[in-house]
């Protein structure tokens, strides 16, 4: 039996007769993370939006948890937690309000507002404007919005990007705790120690196309230490 929580299959993005993203199968179990690898424009943040549901795909079929975006918009939506890569806060609010803002979309109460403040360490800067905020903290602070609701998915673009090594390690301990909850995650990145470090299996994308696939613990045994970059060298040949 299947037992996948995300069903991709098929999908594809073409905008003005240019393939962004030829079709693609992506299977993600509870408790798993997936990890899209690929440098700039390789179409992660493309396919992580068509699996948000924010961007509607070319071709195929995309479904979490038995519901289809295409079939049931709004239900499909209660699903997922999304972390863009990048994001205009709305001048003048505090990270408390900001969150609180989202929250009342999701009907998440108060107090789980302050409590995902307190998982991304802004508990102490929960009434400072977002507009002050550093690089890395706004990314915190996205990362507290796609928990709001405690969805069964995950979908995060670029979630290290900008993150002091400290703050990279809370972020690997967070995942790790998220998966161990049960809870499917998917994440972009650039940065193949990170993937190495929470993924359980890793996509390689080169301009919009899987150029190769496989488990962590897979590459590992066949690569040693730090097996990403070659299993990426080798997937680009
Ligand atoms: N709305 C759009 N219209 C036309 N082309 C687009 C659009 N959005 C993205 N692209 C193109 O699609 C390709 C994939 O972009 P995408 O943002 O998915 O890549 P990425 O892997 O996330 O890159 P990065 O690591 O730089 O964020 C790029 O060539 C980009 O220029």
């Amino acid at each position: 039996m299947d037992e996948s929580l995300v069903k991709v299959s098929g999908v594809s993005k073409t905008i003005k007769k240019q393939t962004l993203v030829e079709p693609i199968d992506l299977k993600i179990r509870r408790g798993e993370v997936l990890a899209l690898c690929g440098g700039n424009g390789a179409g992660k943040s493309t396919i992580l939006r068509m699996i948000a549901g924010i961007l509607q795909p070319s071709t195929g079929e995309i479904s979490v948890n038995g519901l289809a975006w295409k079939k049931d918009r709004a239900a499909f939506a209660t699903q997922i937690g999304y972390m863009p890569d990048d994001y205009q806060f709305s001048a003048g609010l505090s990270a408390f309000e900001a969150l609180s803002f989202w929250a009342a979309l999701r009907s998440v109460p108060k107090q789980r507002v302050l409590d995902t403040l307190a998982m991304v360490g802004l508990e102490s800067k929960k009434n400072n404007k977002v507009h002050t905020f550093s690089k890395g903290m706004r990314q915190r602070l996205l990362f507290a919005q796609s928990l709001l609701s405690n969805p069964p998915l995950l979908i995060m673009d670029e979630p290290t990007n900008g993150l002091d090594p400290y703050w990279m390690n809370e972020f690997v301990q967070l995942i790790k705790n998220i998966k161990q909850e049960g809870h499917a995650i998917i994440f972009s990145t650039h940065q193949l120690p990170v993937a190495e470090d929470v993924a359980d299996h890793v996509v390689f994308l080169n301009e919009g196309r899987n150029c190769g696939e496989g488990s962590v613990e897979h590459y590992r045994a066949r690569f040693g230490h730090h097996p990403l970059h070659a299993a990426f060298q080798e997937a680009l040949r």
